[in-house]
């Protein structure tokens, strides 16, 4: 009996902890307060808040670095309060995660219009003042964050831009209401549900075997070369998107694919980002740049790009009148891709 029970126990224990793994607690917990409202309620008051206005997150710097300041609800009623705003501004709050000890974090944009206030935009400069930081544009921060942070931001700012961008229902031309953790919009007229969305976008870095093809659209900053990127369209697979994009904007026919790894980008209003690698045959690499789609595009070794991947741009213009050539930095996913192939080259180039 006695034995009978130490094992049930231990199958029990071995159960729970199963359950409460960390991680598994931290999703469960997530997605009760995406389902629940009063459980989100409540997970705010203890929750810590990240502030962003007009979609550019309250930052400070801190050794060439940026940190994103978070905010307990206490201080964020004490602030609004102090700009003559109600409290009730809390409720434009979206859940985007929480730590491993369930902090729920939320982020609120104090610069978007708000179904909740008078004034709707709170000053930005003075807010500023108040919080001891800046609020930057994502764009010019995001290389500059921690990998957390980068994530966190990310993630907090595509979800405020489709709130901002889906108040009315799209049937009814009625306002949509978000519930509280912000995962989702009714229409209250005809219970018509809005999800957040994104885009899928695949990201390729194309190879004939030794080199690989890197392309730059002019909006790119000067000298930074990348993997070849572009959008889903309706009704495509992954592996169709790759072969059309490939043929749209160099020309060429995909033989090969083999799928790396993925990324949430926030730009231009969050994306999926699919990497994968793409071979082309050896004698087919003749390449026919679209000008539409890119400024340019070329065959690069794999010391070149092993070169480059040691840079970190943006870069000066050369007294030739050149930019270094620069790979896109550590964060994006492109950077992961061309690293990849860089390793992999280097492997099967040594001797057996
Ligand atoms: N994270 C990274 O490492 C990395 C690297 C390269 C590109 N990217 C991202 O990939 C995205 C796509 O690359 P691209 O610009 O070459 O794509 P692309 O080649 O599909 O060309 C862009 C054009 O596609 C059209 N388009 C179709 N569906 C769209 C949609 N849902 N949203 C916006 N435009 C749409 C527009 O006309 C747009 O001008 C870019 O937004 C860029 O930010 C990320
Ligand atoms: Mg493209």
């Amino acid at each position: 009996m006695f034995l009978y029970c130490g094992i049930a126990c231990r199958r029990k224990f071995f159960w729970c902890y199963r359950l409460l793994s960390t991680y598994v607690t931290k999703t469960r917990y997530l997605f009760e307060l995406k389902e629940d409202d009063d459980a989100c309620k409540k997970a705010q008051q203890t929750g810590a808040f990240y502030l962003f206005h007009g979609l550019a997150p309250l930052l400070q710097t801190s050794a060439h670095q940026y940190l994103a300041p978070r905010h307990s609800l206490l201080e964020l009623e004490r602030l609004l309060g102090k700009f003559g705003q109600d409290a009730q501004r809390i409720e434009d709050s979206v859940l985007i995660g929480c730590s491993e000890q369930q902090e729920a974090w939320f982020a609120l944009d104090l610069g978007l219009d708000s179904s909740f206030s008078i004034r709707a935009s709170l000053h930005k400069p003075e807010m500023e003042t108040e919080l001891k930081g800046s609020f930057i544009e994502l764009r010019k921060a995001l290389f500059q964050l921690n990998a957390r942070d980068a994530s966190m931001l990310s993630t907090a700012q595509a979800l405020l831009r489709w709130h901002d961008a889906h108040q009315f229902c799209s049937r009814s031309g009625q306002p949509t209401k978000k519930n509280v953790a912000g995962s989702k919009r009714v229409c209250p007229s005809n219970n018509i549900i809005y999800y957040p969305q994104m885009a899928p976008v695949v990201i390729t870095l194309v190879s004939d075997g030794t080199r690989c093809l890197l392309a730059r659209q002019s909006s790119f900053p000067k000298g930074m070369y990348s993997a070849l990127a572009g959008f889903c369209d309706i009704g495509e697979s992954v592996e169709e998107t790759i072969h059309r994009e490939v043929a749209e904007e160099v020309g060429l026919e995909v033989e090969s694919l083999q799928y790396c790894a993925s990324q949430h980008w926030p730009f231009p209003s969050g994306s999926l980002m699919i990497a994968c690698h793409a071979t082309v045959k050896p004698g087919q690499t003749e390449i026919q740049v679209n000008l539409r789609e890119l400024e340019t595009a070329a065959w690069f070794s794999h010391d070149e790009v092993a070169t480059a991947l040691k840079r970190k741009g943006p870069y000066t213009q050369q007294q030739n009148g050149t930019f270094p050539f620069w790979l896109p930095p550590k964060l994006a996913i492109s950077h992961q891709l061309i690293k990849e192939w860089v390793e992999k080259q280097t492997c099967s180039s040594l001797p057996a």
